[in-house]
């Protein structure tokens, strides 16, 4: 937790009743204030729950783009009055989701939907389901025969946003599968008919893993097709020197730096870094 300011306060008093009586109280009080846009991985207490709430509406993971007004602007000038209608509805339903913040924001929802349209994507694969915005997006932005294979070890959250799905129609594009993703993904590369087919993929979950779901990835995605990972700052943490970061965030924030590295190094794809949300890195296939 990322101390901000300390403040101890003693208070002596002594209260004397007209009996002649004297009584003697003492308080003592230490105030301390964290900044809670920096600590999103703290909320499984309720009272840091309570302070995520009251986040303000449009900065949910104010990493980038520090200027709240503008993020606003933004969204309220661009990106929701074209947002899609079922993906309204699904993102309000998971607003109230303790862990909402966890949702593709609409500013990169909308990219999103920009790539796989220009890609005519087809066949996906997502990696990080969650309450299924990012899910449902892609459904509805690949053709009525298009194919998502997607993968959570979450169900529960999936459910959440399943009646927004089924009531935008696009049910039947989604293969959802309840599991870690490195099986399925090692599953799906033990049929031959697999490899090299899939237009897009969109990974969205442990970061531990990100360069696991790279290898398997690059395997699955045919030569053209984006790989597009998601949190790749980490909050902001990957700039930031390893001391001055909560402990809980320490290894993901090693595992975000020595990914960001590896691509970059890696002559298999094209990368396009979109300094957007918590950080975008859009590969393309290119080996
Ligand atoms: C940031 S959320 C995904 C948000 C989602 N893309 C959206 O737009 O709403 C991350 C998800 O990854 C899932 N997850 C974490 N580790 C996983 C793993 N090893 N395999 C599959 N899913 C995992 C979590 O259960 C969580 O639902």
């Amino acid at each position: 937790m990322p101390i901000e300011f300390i403040l101890i306060h003693r208070l002596s008093m002594s209260l004397s009743f007209p009996n002649g009586q004297i009584l003697g109280l003492k308080f003592d009080y230490i105030i301390l204030f964290h900044n809670p846009l920096l600590d999103i991985s703290s909320l499984e207490s309720s009272r840091e729950m309570e302070k995520a709430e009251k986040l303000p509406k449009y900065a949910p993971n104010p990493v980038i783009l520090q200027s709240e007004d503008l993020l606003k602007y933004i969204m309220e000038s661009s990106v929701y009055p074209r947002e899609a209608e079922p993906l309204r509805e699904l993102r309000n339903a998971t607003t109230n989701h303790p862990l909402g913040f966890m949702a593709v924001s609409g500013d990169v929802g909308q990219l999103m939907a920009m790539l796989l349209k220009l890609l005519n994507a087809k066949k996906t694969i997502e990696v990080g389901v969650f309450t299924g915005y990012s899910l449902l997006l892609t459904a509805l932005n690949i053709p009525p025969d298009g194919k998502i294979t997607a993968m959570d070890i979450d169900r529960k959250s999936y459910e959440i946003g399943l009646p927004f799905i089924k009531k935008a129609g696009v049910e039947h594009k989604i293969d959802f599968i309840e599991s870690p993703a490195l099986p399925i993904l090692d599953k799906l590369l033990q049929d031959p008919a697999n490899e090299g087919s899939f237009d897009f993929s969109f990974v969205d979950a442990d970061k531990d893993n990100y360069w696991n779901y790279h290898e398997k990835l690059l395997r699955l995605v045919k030569i053209g097709g984006l790989l597009v990972y998601d949190n790749t700052l980490w909050g902001g943490t990957v700039a930031l020197p390893e001391e001055a970061v909560p402990e809980n965030k320490r290894q993901w924030r090693q595992s975000s730096i020595a990914f960001n590295k590896a691509i970059s190094d890696d002559s298999r794809v094209e990368i396009a870094f979109a300094s957007i949300g918590d950080g975008l890195t859009i590969c393309r296939r290119v080996a």
